[in-house]
């Protein structure tokens, strides 16, 4: 079970992560209305170098704000703040070392409904591969067994303690069996018993040669001890890295002795918190004992064979996890989801069959009553479904920021929008089956039975809509601000509120992006082609319109409606998704917030 390795005879004592000159600050926020920056550079990680070995177990310490997670998420390669220095495995940029490095963050994302053996399978599904080649089924137990999450297999994630989550965080991150292993406080939140379980699983991965770094917050003595090394970071530097052996001396050398029966851990960060003299001589003696490592031999690059045991699935078999995955949570809220689906679309049916009974197409009062139920129909799918999606990221984007790597941001997007195809079938089919009772539609099943398939296909570029939104303004928070100022111009677009022959140029291509054109587009030539005669009384004052032609004609509906509505449906859907997926792309680049 080998991930990033490396020539073992060749190198069997070098180093496996330098560290030099590593710098970490954030950027000047500045406002385009002001010249002065609203918010100043401010440097987090202040010029550090340092080396870790191999098999080496390390304690990182420090008080609150030291740069400890800062620090780690630099080690995995995965800050996404400015910086300079390097940061090296085996004399390879980490970054160039996907896979070799697995950090467990402080705060745990889940999937709440799922249960922990859901969990568990999915993720090896997706990093391993199939649960039933017995390699990955050993792998997946022998985790279930160390991390004693076996009386929890059947418990829904969201229903476990912290303890137990940040287990079961750990037991994920192990499926790939990383070569480094980065914990951010992984007993933080656990009883004495489970935090030196904890400990003591990380312990025995380190003596199979990898590196594992924790940051520990107030570690008992117990567990202090447990580690092969010591890391104190104070105001952004790292002030000691040794063994605790060393680390005693070198307080000592400065003259602080830790007193009897003290915590050493506790002892070291009281000294270092908010005493700048203490910061400085610790500074001075550090900077000459860390030469150490630029006297060591590094491994030669070339020597390096960065593999992983982690493997891509084909996108197909991604999607197909990740519609298991949905069809899990959603599997327990059907009821309600569909009761709920069930009442909305009754009343909403209930009420347009009573506003329209008896409507037909073929009087000219008829005419107005039609246009409006149509239109009714169309944009209750439309809306209905659109907004249904719209809040579908909002509580999923950190976990799917979290797994970046595992799955494609495409195959991410595309299960997402073919999780709702359910809704964009069931919604119509009711709908169309109770309203039109109460319309006069001509030859009326196989009409409702068109007006249905056309309200499906409908459905599908308004989630694709709504995702896309979505997907664009999900980390804003203004995305229900933002949707009906361009759900307006869309809608003006179906024809139900302008003529649309007499449309300006420059509004065309808005007419073109718009779902509820082509919906009323189909809708209305589907209805009105079968009325070819509508009644003139010989008393009406205004001119009559004669049959369902003439209607399509002055609402500027197109002849060739089939072609070009379908072509829509397509197009429009490929628009919203190309504009999701980019929206996504880019809270993949923001980074998971450590
Ligand atoms: N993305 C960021 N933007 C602005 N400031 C940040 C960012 N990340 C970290 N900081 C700041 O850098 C400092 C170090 O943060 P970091 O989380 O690395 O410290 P820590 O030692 O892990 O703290 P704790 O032990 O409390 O978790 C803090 O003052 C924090 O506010």
């Amino acid at each position: 079970m080998e991930l990033c390795s490396y020539d073992k005879e060749q190198a069997e004592n070098d180093l496996v992560i330098r560290i030099k000159g590593l710098k970490v600050w954030t950027p000047e926020e500045k406002s385009w209305w002001r010249r002065k920056p609203t918010k100043a550079k401010t440097v987090i990680l202040n010029n550090i170098t340092g080396c870790i070995r191999r098999g080496e177990f390390a304690a990182i310490i420090g008080p609150s704000g030291a740069g400890k997670t800062t620090f780690l998420v630099s080690l995995a390669g995965k800050c996404t703040l400015p910086s300079e220095g390097s940061v090296t495995l085996w004399a390879r940029n980490v970054k160039e070392c996907p896979g070799a490095v697995e950090i467990v963050p402080q705060h745990e994302v889940f999937m709440d409904g799922l249960s922990v053996m859901e969990h568990l399978v999915f993720m090896t599904e997706m990093k391993l591969g199939s649960c039933k080649d017995p390699r990955n089924q050993a792998t997946l137990n022998s985790l279930v067994e160390e991390f004693k999450l076996k009386p929890h297999v059947n418990t829904p994630v969201g229903g476990l303690s912290g303890g137990e989550k940040r287990l079961l965080s750990l037991a994920t991150t192990l499926l790939s069996d990383p070569q480094i292993l980065i914990c951010d406080e992984p007993t933080t939140g656990l009883d004495s018993y489970n935090a030196l379980l904890v400990v003591g699983v990380l312990k025995k991965l380190s003596t199979t040669g990898r590196v594992v770094l924790c940051s520990v917050h107030q570690p008992s003595c117990d567990l202090f001890k447990e580690f092969s090394s010591v890391l104190l970071m104070a105001e952004g530097r790292l002030l000691f890295h040794g063994s605790q052996e060393e680390c005693k001396e070198v307080f000592e050398s400065i003259g602080l002795r830790c007193p009897l029966n003290y915590n050493p851990a506790e002892f070291y960060i009281r000294a270092v918190s908010n005493s700048k003299s203490n910061v400085q001589r610790l500074v001075e003696v550090s900077t000459n004992r860390l030469e150490y490592c630029d006297g060591a031999s590094p491994v030669r690059p070339d020597l390096v064979h960065c593999y992983n045991r982690t493997i891509q699935r084909n996108w197909f078999k991604q999607v197909y996890l990740l519609l298991w995955r949905l069809s899990l949570t959603l599997k327990r809220e059907i009821k309600n989801q569909l009761l709920q689906l069930f009442i909305t679309v009754v009343v909403t049916s209930m009420v347009l069959g009573v506003a329209y009974v008896g409507a037909s197409g073929t009087t000219q009062r008829g005419v107005q009553q039609i246009r409006g139920f149509l239109w009714l129909i169309t944009s209750e799918v439309s809306f209905g479904v659109s907004y249904s999606a719209l809040y579908a990221f909002e509580y999923e984007i950190a976990l799917f920021k979290r797994e970046t790597g595992v799955y494609k941001c495409s195959a991410y997007f595309v299960s997402r929008l073919l999780s709702f195809i359910p809704r964009c079938i069931i919604y119509p089919v009711l709908l169309v089956s109770i309203a039109t009772l109460a319309v006069d539609l001509p030859s009326y099943i196989m009409t409702a039975t068109e007006f249905t398939v056309l309200l499906i296909l409908s459905a599908i570029p308004a989630v694709a809509y709504g995702l896309g939104m979505a997907a664009l303004f999900t980390s804003t928070g203004i995305i229900g601000d933002v949707m009906p100022c361009v759900d307006l111009p869309l809608l003006l677009m179906s024809g139900a509120f302008l003529r649309l022959s007499s449309l300006p140029p420059w509004m065309y291509p808005v007419k073109y992006i718009s779902h509820f054109y082509y919906a009323m587009d189909a809708i209305s030539n589907i209805y009105w082609r079968q009325i070819d005669f509508i009644d003139c009384p010989t008393n009406e004052t205004s001119t009559c319109v004669k049959d369902g032609a003439a209607v399509l004609l002055e609402n500027g509906y197109v002849t060739d409606y089939i072609l070009q509505d379908s072509l829509g449906f397509i197009l429009l859907t490929l628009f919203w998704c190309v504009l999701g997926y980019l929206g996504l792309k880019r809270e993949e680049r923001k980074g998971y917030a450590y």
